[in-house]
């Protein structure tokens, strides 16, 4: 708590920290207050758009610890006849992905990724995860040696050959330490100060110090704690079930059909987690990460909305990924096919039914109905 006062935090914070060890009580280094960070946000989607809001108010809140500019990397692309990165440095708005909310104009939308990344102490990872590998082969060799990450990403980075979490892959390739944040926090929302929590999983207590300072505030509540692999798992799993979600409510089924759904989404996250990752603790699934965001996810999701429009419209999903999110990305359906190759590798789709009927319905052209049978 000292170190808090110090830095001027209001104490609210640690309130959300009840039966987990805190990692929030160690003191910082002086290494941090000698030298500032710097700041870069790898991403400009919806989630990348809201957390820049946060992130360029939560820099110049402490001013001795981070340099008051914030860059962002943007991936480009003409808007109305314009490009993106030129709006949102004029409008200090992201137009196309969060519209209607501004950021701070020390937010500076940079599309080249090796430039926005120049320099910077801290990098933040928020971009659809397909995309995640070739970011990296673009920034390796020219990050500073004394940065750190963080992954906002869900979705794993999954083969028949094997499972790596996104902070691990980008770790190994940037050789850079990691920690991830994941939470029930559907973007929009949070980026009209609707109360929410968010868990950060660190095993660095001097990092995770760090990222709540840059995340935290009242309305988005932050705990701390180190399992950042269930944490991470959490994200990308809970993709899945709001797709199992969406066909429900494609179907009509009501609530207990959907509570349903998030029970036996939220055993078979936490059995893949435990049956393939030896560290990830049972209480994670009961932080923000885990079954607060099956809820949200479940209700107010994009992969929600469009496992339902799939039911009712009989569209393919790409196309109704195209005609209703507007360039924003689905993560749920690829990651199940992802995590079904896995699984099938391993000759162990029966023990995951949820997941497994999932991908039948998505790409084995299975009756969406099939979702409360075959589970
Ligand atoms: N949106 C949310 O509510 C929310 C909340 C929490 C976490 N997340 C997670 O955050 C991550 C990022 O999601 P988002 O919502 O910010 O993104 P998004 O789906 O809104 O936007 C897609 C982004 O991908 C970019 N893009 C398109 N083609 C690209 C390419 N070839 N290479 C690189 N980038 C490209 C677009 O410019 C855009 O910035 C995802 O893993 C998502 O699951 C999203
Ligand atoms: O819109 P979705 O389905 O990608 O979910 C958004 C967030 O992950 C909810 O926490």
């Amino acid at each position: 708590m000292l170190a808090y006062k110090a830095w001027g935090i209001v104490p609210v914070a640690t309130r959300s920290l009840k039966s987990r060890p805190s990692l929030l009580s160690r003191t910082f280094s002086t290494s941090y207050i000698m030298n500032k960070e710097r700041v870069c946000i790898i991403g400009s989607g919806n989630w990348g758009s809201a957390v820049g809001k946060i992130i360029g108010q939560n820099v110049l809140n402490f001013p001795d610890l981070f340099e008051p500019q914030v860059n962002q990397w943007v991936f480009e692309e003409t808007y109305k006849g314009e490009k993106l990165t030129a709006i949102i440095n004029r409008e200090h708005e992201n137009v196309k992905y969060l519209p209607g909310i501004k950021f701070g104009d020390n937010i500076k939308a940079i599309p080249d990724i090796v430039d926005a990344c120049s320099g910077a102490t801290v990098l933040v990872f928020v971009l659809p995860h397909q995309f995640v590998r070739g970011v990296c082969e673009k920034i390796k060799g020219s990050i500073s040696p004394n940065a750190r990450g963080i992954s906002l990403i869900k979705g794993l980075d999954i083969s028949p050959e094997g499972i790596t979490l996104f902070s691990q892959e980008i770790s190994r390739m940037l050789d850079i330490e990691m920690a991830a944040l994941s939470g029930a926090n559907i973007a929009d929302e949070v980026a009209n100060e609707k109360f929410c929590e968010t868990t950060i999983g660190s095993t660095s207590p001097e990092n995770g110090d760090l990222f709540f300072k840059l995340f935290h505030t009242p309305y988005f509540r932050v705990n701390v704690i180190r399992d950042h692999v269930g944490v991470e798992l959490c994200g990308a799993l809970k993709n899945i079930v709001a797709v199992a979600a969406g066909f429900t409510d494609g179907l009509k089924y009501g609530s207990n059909t959907k509570a349903a759904i998030i029970r036996r989404g939220l055993m078979e996250m936490r059995k893949f987690g435990k049956t393939f990752f030896s560290t990830v603790e049972s209480e994670t699934f009961f932080e923000s990460c885990g079954v607060a965001d099956l809820i949200t996810t479940c209700s107010g999701g994009r992969n929600r909305k469009v496992a339902e429009a799939y039911v009712t419209s009989g569209k393919p999903i790409e196309v109704l990924e195209r005609e209703l999110l507007n360039g924003q990305k689905l993560q749920g359906t690829l990651t199940a096919q992802e995590v079904h190759e896995f699984l099938l590798a391993r000759k162990m789709v029966d023990e995951f039914p949820l997941f497994t009927t999932v991908y039948n319905i998505c790409y084995e052209g299975a009756h969406p109905e099939t979702i409360v049978h075959d589970i």
